[in-house]
């Protein structure tokens, strides 16, 4: 970009470009893509790896992996159609000083940090930034190109850059996939709604913590009262006029 110009003013959009229609609950939602941002909430080992913090916690993530393979045909999509890819990844420094010590409601609700009081050898290990159970999946590792953004709280708009890093794109569109549904998913898209920012979740390409009809109610919620939820492959048929095959969207963005 050439910023050495005689004015002012970054044009974000332009009109040219066609509208998108987004299939999805309850009804379709109009889009572009330069105003979209696929949103890949907390991929960590923590949420969706046996041995991460919400396996240790007693959560039952055994049917995490096909959420895995969703996200990342809606990644290869999204990479090839100019789409950023936006990770965020949760936890706090090594010594919890980001969790917020008894002060802090985090500290009283944090399942991570409640598991490590009780059992103390686990001390550190639970999200802290630097160990495997905070990395993302190694199926789902950030390219050049995509965003990642730490969070220390349950909502990707706390604390972070998040809102900035949207505004200045000119993006209005946030579409939701990740771990978990009724938790940061669910947290994140109702700020958003706030902000005006106008949220849809990939059904299939989201998990819940908790039992399943909290997946269910998680999506009726936001459906009925935050935003619209659509699917993996209306995501890839929208904006990539793929089937969502990983592979063909892989070699269409290398061959542009
Ligand atoms: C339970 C939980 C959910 N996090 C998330 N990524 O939705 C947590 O962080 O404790």
């Amino acid at each position: 970009m050439n910023i050495e110009t005689e004015q002012s003013g970054y044009i974000l959009n332009t009109g040219a470009e066609p509208v998108l229609e987004l299939p999805g609950k309850p009804e379709a939602l109009n889009v572009r893509a330069s105003e979209s941002a696929l949103v890949v909430v907390d991929m960590q080992n923590a949420y969706s790896t046996i041995g991460g913090y919400l396996d240790r916690a007693g959560f039952d993530v055994s049917t995490t992996g096909p959420v895995i393979q969703q996200i990342k045909k809606a990644i290869a999509v999204a990479r090839a159609a100019g789409i950023p890819v936006i990770f965020f990844q949760n936890g706090w420094d090594p010594e919890y000083v980001e969790a917020g010590g008894p002060g802090s409601p985090n500290w009283y609700k944090s399942n991570a940090l409640k598991t490590m009081r009780k059992k103390p050898e686990l001390n550190g290990s639970l999200l802290a930034k630097g160990t495997w159970d905070y990395d993302l999946v190694e199926e789902l590792q950030p390219q050049p190109g995509d965003i990642v953004i730490p969070k220390p709280r349950y909502s990707g708009f706390f604390n972070t850059s998040f809102d900035s890093i949207l505004r200045s794109r000119g993006i209005r569109n946030l579409i939701f996939t990740g771990i978990a549904t009724n938790v940061c998913v669910e947290s994140t898209l109702r700020d958003g709604f706030f902000l005006e920012y106008f949220g849809v979740v990939l059904a299939d390409a989201t998990h819940q913590a908790g039992p399943e009809f909290i997946q269910q109610a998680a999506l009726y919620n936001i459906e009925t009262f935050f935003g619209w939820v659509s699917s993996t492959e209306d995501f890839c048929q929208t904006f990539g006029g793929a089937t969502g095959d990983a592979e063909t969207a892989q070699t269409e963005s290398t061959a542009a």
